[in-house]
């Protein structure tokens, strides 16, 4: 049987309730998916807690990844339209489920709006019908809107105006788009519905019209952007938080400096455990009660990432982790591109100043 965790405002989850002699360690032997713990989401239905992303894989390192990661007890499968390898991540689930190793219902897949299908009901579900196809599913567990913004609907993933600047779509409101998403459920494509990138106030917005309460908010979330504040207004309201590079994306041409996963505090941390900086970083994301969806496209680190419930960290050691927050500075994705759309979420980077 799967470990529910509940994930309801204020409970935090308890490590001991893991801890299984029959984890696989860093051995490369594959971890029970049995023993994984989810979190059960407002609607009833349980996400498991660890997911593989797949952002920044080519589709030939998409189909191998997806594969593998399955092959070792993941279950859930973070993808995205704008990440163009949706079809190879599709035949990778295909292959896991017609060599026996999971079923369709087993995995949990979410899928993301993207912004260029930010429109009427029909834009949207364009949207998803798209990602369906090449996911080649009936339904996602989870459909999100990428970006509380929108941009100029058609082909091109990142449209540009005459000016050369990227085309934003400015007359629709997320709430609308939102309207359409729970559409959605009701037709039973999507078995949830949430956002992703959304700010506090934009929740709050969000709720106010909501028949169907996001489900998750998908937000960047590591030591150096701990996102203390969002994370607990999302748990006061029933909204799972869900750390996307969640080690600080390390390797994306942004970074400009050293990363959480290079960080001496993190480093110590890990010797102590004699684990790697990676599953500190995993493991102190589960113990705040936050999904993770590291990506990796190598065997090895794919199964060092899954394999995290075998050790605990102790408050002091939490309390270190929290204590790197960099605040602003510590975003990675920012996508200030958008910054001229009155939605785009991240308006402290605009402003002079640390914070
Ligand atoms: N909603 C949103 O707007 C966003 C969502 N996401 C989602 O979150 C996922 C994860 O975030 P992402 O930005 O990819 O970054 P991560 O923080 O997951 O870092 C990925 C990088 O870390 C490396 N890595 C993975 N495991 C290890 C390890 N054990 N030791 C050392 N290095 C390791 C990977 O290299 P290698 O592959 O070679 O192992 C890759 O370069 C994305 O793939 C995507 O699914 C990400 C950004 C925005
Ligand atoms: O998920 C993400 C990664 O790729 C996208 C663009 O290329 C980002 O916008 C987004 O946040």
């Amino acid at each position: 049987m799967f470990r529910i965790l509940d994930c309801q405002p204020r409970r935090l989850v308890r490590l001991k309730t893991f801890l299984k002699p029959s984890f696989a360690s860093q051995n490369g032997r594959s971890q029970s998916s049995e023993s994984q713990p989810m979190m059960r989401m407002n609607s009833g239905c349980d996400m498991p807690m660890i997911g593989i992303g797949t952002w920044k894989m080519t589709p030939c390192q998409a189909l191998d990844a997806v594969r593998c990661a399955i092959g070792f007890g993941y279950r859930h499968i973070d993808c995205a339209h704008v990440y163009q390898n949706e079809r190879e991540v599709g035949q990778a689930m295909q292959d896991k489920i017609a060599d026996g190793t999971v079923c369709r219902e087993q995995l949990f897949v979410t899928g993301k709006l993207w912004n260029t299908y930010h429109g009427c009901y029909e834009v949207v579900k364009q949207g998803l019908e798209k990602s369906l196809c090449d996911l080649k599913l009936s339904y996602l567990d989870l459909f999100l809107i990428h970006w509380p913004f929108g941009f100029e609907n058609g082909c091109e993933l990142f449209p540009k105006s005459p000016d050369g600047e990227l085309a934003l779509k400015k007359d629709i409101h997320f709430t609308n788009v939102w309207k359409s998403m729970e559409l959605l459920v009701h037709e039973r494509l999507v078995r949830n519905i949430g956002v992703s990138n959304f700010n506090s106030t934009q929740i709050d917005q969000l709720l106010q019209v909501a028949t169907i309460p996001p489900a998750v908010n998908q937000v960047e979330c590591h030591p150096y952007l701990n996102q203390v504040c969002l994370s607990t207004f999302c748990r006061e309201r029933g909204i799972q938080l869900v750390a996307y590079s969640p080690l600080g994306s390390p390797g994306y041409e942004n970074r400009t400096s050293p990363g959480p996963i290079d960080d001496p505090v993190v480093k110590c941390i890990a010797n102590n455990h004699k684990k790697t900086p990676a599953q500190i970083l995993i493991r102190y994301q589960i113990q705040r009660g936050h999904a993770v969806i590291p990506k990796s496209v190598n065997a090895e680190r794919i199964c060092q990432n899954f394999n995290v419930f075998d050790f605990c960290l102790m408050e002091h050691e939490m309390n270190q982790l929290l204590g790197l927050e960099k605040g602003k500075q510590g975003r990675v994705v920012q996508y200030t591109d958008a910054c001229a759309h009155p939605e785009y979420p991240f308006k402290e980077l605009l402003s002079e100043g640390a914070e």
